[in-house]
């Protein structure tokens, strides 16, 4: 094992009265998991997770403000001061039936025990009040070789929770980290037990994997390690698109119009496609609006009766997914056809409906409209100009005022 210490910043020096209170009451109490890998990598920390020796029961006493949020887990919830924090006792993790949580926990009063069970060495870190970190399974060479290596035997770590095989390609991705060589073995080996995992858990890390800032290193071992076979409706040529984008993605809707744009779904398989992935209503409504309205631009754009109908106003992320996919100068195009529009709407013509109707002795009806219409078309396709006795010379002409009743 090797100690060190390091400075705490404020969310830990918030958080020590409850490792204090713990420790007081004779039991071990640590930071654990992603704050203290990242706080060792210099990254910003915005929650902290604690770990201690004492049972979810001794939690409780010990705290006045609690909450069960996976006490059968051994997690509890305290409230000190403004901030909650969740305590998680120490805990192996016994028989995995069905690949994905552990059905029977063991609460135990080892640190290591329970830094053995967790998934790779950089996440099996624990620090205490002084700052010392307690690195069992060479977390930190790990941390400095930039390597995610799973704790022990990959195998078996990924027997336990599949999902763990994804965490990885997410991590790689974010950290911008290698995976290391006999655990990406072990994802190609195991990559079909991600079946077991709810699509929802899946499609948090995916995510998550697509807004790192290295997505084309977290999609290449995606790709490699067969775990996209396992997703429902990936297909490697818009998952291989992905990786062409340069820019890295802001958001969520960015990634899912973009991956419709690039794979070979047909356009009536999108919707299934995207409640396969358990996505919310509101998530398929936005991603369908973005993506038609890309189409609408990609391929009716240069027609100037659409530019005019449906004019420039569209969304931002419109125009970022654009940006993205690399198609910067047909957005140029729509923009000068749209500038250089005559008119912008109907009223601007400079011959109104009353002004037709002095030319006849017919009441309005359809036939008014349609003369409309037709003026607002002959103008947009620039047959004429948007000027007044050039538009009545036109209908005269053509022959398209009715003609006068019979008395
Ligand atoms: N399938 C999982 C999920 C989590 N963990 C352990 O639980 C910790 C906390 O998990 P989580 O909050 O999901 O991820 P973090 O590593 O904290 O990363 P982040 O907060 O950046 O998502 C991890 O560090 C890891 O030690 C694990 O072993 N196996």
């Amino acid at each position: 094992m090797v100690n060190n210490r390091i400075e705490l910043n404020k969310v830990f020096i918030d958080a020590l009265p409850v490792l204090d209170k713990l420790n007081t009451a004779g039991f071990e109490a640590y930071f654990v998991g992603g704050s203290v890998r990242d706080a060792l990598l210099g990254k910003e920390v915005n929650d902290v997770d604690i770990a201690t020796s004492a049972f979810p029961l001794e939690v409780k006493h010990l705290f006045k403000k609690t909450i069960d949020v996976g006490i059968e887990h051994g997690t509890v919830m305290i409230l000190s001061g403004n901030n909650s924090y969740e305590i998680t006792t120490f805990r192996t993790e016994s028989t995995y039936q069905d690949f994905r949580r552990p059905d029977s926990v063991t609460f135990v009063r080892s640190l290591k025990e329970d830094l053995k069970r967790r998934d790779f060495t950089i996440n099996a870190l624990a620090m205490d009040r002084e700052g010392i970190i307690h690195d069992y399974f060479k977390g930190k060479e790990d941390l400095k070789s930039r390597l995610i290596k799973a704790v022990g035997i990959p195998d078996e770590r990924f027997n336990e929770d599949a999902l763990r095989m994804l965490r990885a390609t997410r991590f790689a991705s974010q950290l911008d980290f290698e995976i290391e060589e006999n655990t990406v073995n072990a994802i190609k080996k195991h990559a079909r037990l991600l079946e077991h995992i709810a699509m929802e858990r899946i499609q948090i890390e995916f995510v998550k994997m697509l807004l790192g800032r290295s997505k084309n290193k977290g999609l290449i071992y995606f790709i490699e390690t067969d775990l996209y076979v396992y997703c429902p409706g990936l297909d490697r040529q818009g998952l291989e698109g992905l990786i062409n984008i340069e820019e890295d993605f802001e958001n969520e809707l960015q990634i899912w119009v973009s991956y419709l744009l690039l794979s070979s779904l047909k356009f009536n398989q999108h919707r299934g496609f995207l409640r396969s992935w358990k996505l919310s209503n509101k998530m398929i409504q936005d991603i369908e609006i973005v993506y038609n309205t890309i189409q609408e631009r990609l391929h009716k754009q240069i027609n100037v009766k659409t530019v005019y109908k449906v004019g420039i106003n569209l969304s931002l992320e419109t125009e970022k997914v654009l940006d993205l996919l690399g198609y910067p100068s047909n957005l140029g195009l729509v923009e000068s056809t749209y500038n250089s529009l005559p008119i912008y709407s109907k009223k601007e013509l400079a011959v109104s409906g009353s002004d037709l109707l002095k030319l006849t002795d017919h009441n309005a009806g359809k036939w008014l409209g349609d003369l409309l219409e037709q003026i607002e078309q002959a103008v947009l396709d620039k047959e004429i100009e948007n000027d007044y006795s050039q538009i009545l010379e036109w209908i005269t002409d053509k022959q398209l005022i009715p003609e006068q009743k019979e008395i």
